[in-house]
């Protein structure tokens, strides 16, 4: 087992003022097929709560709550915090580390599942770092992904019911629960753990959010239909994302006599912009014009059994704690050590 002398949050940075919207767009963005009119209205989402996305304070939360898990436990490690794309940003993090002799460094990234976004762009990101800082760089290991961890799964199922409980009677009874999370390309799908691998189309990403799914949904009071959607959708009209988008499926959904949705963003870990605009404001405009009763599941955000997962999960990279797995997927294509290489 190996010995570390740190714990870094990875996260995704976001802007705290109007006048970080852009530059952290231009971040983002940065070599990537985006058109300018996505960027504009992705703009206008931020500017929508006056420039701030929840990321950052979100972080920090979990930043306080980690700190308290950790000394409750025994885990002596210093905490450190670097975002892909908002400072603090990444780069200076592992630069801070290096000069307080950090050697060894575990790193958890604010995503569950596989697909080049959420892993090989952070270990791309990681090694970037690192190659500034020349001969003695810390070196980092990244935890594995955590889609099924019971730490994961428990905040979405209570989460989840309580959304149910919300519902008027005859609204709950015919309910749909749509899962939701990031649409991505599907090219960039498939490349998450290709046909051969044992997945479908939808490659790892795809497989894996339909266990995490049917894991929280096993957990409810009874068994309730449910189906994955996707959300947030950017790059060019012609070329394939993950679908169905969740306005659209709700338009359906509405056709079809359905009385309610409950909307649960298993996809990601927090409440972040991409959930309280995409969701928030826009889905649930969406059920207010089609007339259907409209709840949306909190994610994992600081909820107690999450902040013990990141314990747990430290514990088991230090051989002081066992794996906690729910599900029995086969690992995507990258391989155990940097999954998810393909683009
Ligand atoms: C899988 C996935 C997650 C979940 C897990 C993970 O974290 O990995 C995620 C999270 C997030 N995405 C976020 C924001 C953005 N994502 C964008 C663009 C893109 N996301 C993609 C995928 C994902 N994104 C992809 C394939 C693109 C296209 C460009 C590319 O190929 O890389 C853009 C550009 C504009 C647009 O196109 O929307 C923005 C502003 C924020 C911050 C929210 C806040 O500020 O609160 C968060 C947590
Ligand atoms: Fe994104």
């Amino acid at each position: 087992m190996r010995p570390y002398d740190a714990f870094l949050l990875i996260s995704f940075g976001g802007p705290e003022g109007e006048d970080e919207v852009i530059p952290f767009l231009e971040n983002v963005t940065r070599g990537r097929n985006i058109p300018r009119e996505r960027l504009a209205e992705v703009g206008e989402h931020y500017f929508l709560f006056g420039g701030v996305s929840p990321i950052n304070q979100q972080c920090r939360d979990l930043l306080a709550a980690i700190t308290t898990d950790f000394d409750a436990n025994g885990i002596d490690l210093p905490i450190y915090w670097g975002n892909r794309f908002w400072e603090p940003m990444l780069t200076d993090t592992l630069a801070q580390m290096k000069k307080d002799g950090i050697r060894r460094v575990l790193a958890l990234p604010t995503s569950a599942y596989c697909n080049w976004s959420s892993r090989t762009a952070y270990h791309e990101d990681i090694e970037r770092a690192l190659a500034g800082l020349g001969e003695d760089a810390p070196e980092v290991d990244l935890i594995r992904p955590f889609y099924d961890h019971p730490g994961f799964i428990e905040p979405l199922v209570e989460y989840t019911q309580a959304s149910l409980d919300k519902l008027p009677a005859d609204q709950r009874e015919g309910v749909r629960l749509l899962f939701s999370a990031h649409s991505i390309p599907s090219a960039m799908a498939e490349a998450s753990g290709p046909p051969g691998h044992g997945f479908g189309p939808e490659g790892a990403y795809g497989a894996q959010l339909a266990e995490a799914a049917r894991l929280v949904v096993e957990r409810l009071d009874r068994a309730y239909p449910y189906e994955l959607v996707y959300q947030s959708r950017s790059g060019p009209p012609s070329q394939p994302w993950l679908e169905p988008d969740v306005n659209d499926r709700m338009e359906e959904l509405a056709e079809e006599g359905v009385p309610a949705v409950v909307v649960i963003p298993h996809g990601f870990v927090s409440d972040h912009m991409e959930v309280k605009f995409d969701l928030d404001v826009e889905a649930r405009d969406t059920a207010k014009k089609l007339g259907i009763g409209y709840e949306r599941a909190l994610s994992p955000g600081t909820h107690p059994a999450f902040v013990s997962m990141v314990t747990e999960l430290v514990r088991e990279y230090t051989g002081r704690g066992e794996e906690h797995k729910l599900a029995s997927l086969p690992p995507c294509a990258g391989g155990s050590g940097q999954c998810c290489k393909q683009r």
